[in-house]
């Protein structure tokens, strides 16, 4: 599986009732342009979010997973879960989640097997905190975080790297066109380390994208796509951005 670039995914959080939900994914699914687009509804709209794009090429995904496929684990949902809905991605180690929920590496190791298993498309996310950044250890998180959340041995080819600064979330501060950069490169090499050059694992950046930064985000030397919160909430931000990229 090769995703085409641009690759710009909308992760809704928590926000989605079934009504304007389904209208924004109609949206979606109707964006003119080449590249992947993907949206990561709310658990309670998967369903019809993904029956609302059938046809299209829009991937549709959940915004998280157990390690375990099925037991006593009140609350969560699972890999086969997802699948047996017919999603195709998930997300996982979201900032939200890891600082948020106590996510650590490890756990987010054992989220991404169960999501290989799954056969879904597996998108990790990192970055690092604004302290972190700060102490000038942005790459040295960044490492630990690649190295304790990604399963070697699974398909590359479903794997994709969502490097989102923390400081950048939501927050409308993002890194310099420089930093990103260099972010980029350093995961990118730590890609090439551990699973290969030709591996090619997409990474993604997220924090604050909008449709009036997106041209310039989305034009960076090892920027491959864009993962959007807040503005993938807006049909037309989310596809301006999209077209930013073509
Ligand atoms: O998953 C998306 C990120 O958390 C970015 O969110 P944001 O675009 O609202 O800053």
């Amino acid at each position: 599986m090769s995703l085409e670039r641009p690759i710009v995914f909308g992760n809704w959080k928590m926000n989605g009732l079934r009504e304007d939900g389904l209208a924004l994914a109609r949206a979606v699914a109707t964006a003119p342009g080449k590249g992947t687009l993907g949206i990561f509804p709310p658990a309670t709209i998967l369903r019809e979010v993904i029956l609302a794009v059938e046809g299209s090429n829009v991937i549709v995904g959940a915004q998280n997973a157990h390690s375990e496929d099925f037991g006593a684990f009140t609350g969560s949902i699972s890999a086969p879960m997802i699948k047996d809905v017919g999603g195709t991605a998930v997300l996982l180690g979201h900032s939200e989640c890891r600082h948020g929920l106590g996510e650590a590496d490890a756990d987010v190791w054992g989220k991404a097997e169960a999501s290989a298993r799954a056969d879904l498309l597996t998108v990790i996310c990192i970055g690092e905190t604004d302290d972190e950044r700060t102490a000038g250890r942005r790459d040295a998180v960044l490492r630990r975080q690649i190295d304790g959340s990604m399963p070697r041995g699974s398909d590359v080819s479903k794997l994709v790297v969502a490097y989102e600064p923390v400081w950048a979330i939501g927050t409308g501060k993002t890194p310099s066109e420089s930093d990103i950069v260099s972010a980029h490169a350093f995961v990118r090499e730590r890609l090439d380390a551990i699973f290969g050059r030709e591996s090619r694992i997409p990474i993604l950046y997220g924090g604050s994208v909008k449709a009036e930064n997106a041209a310039a985000i989305l034009a960076l030397e090892g920027v491959d796509g864009v993962l959007v919160g807040g503005a993938s909430l807006d049909a037309e931000s989310f596809v301006r951005i999209f077209q930013a990229g073509q």
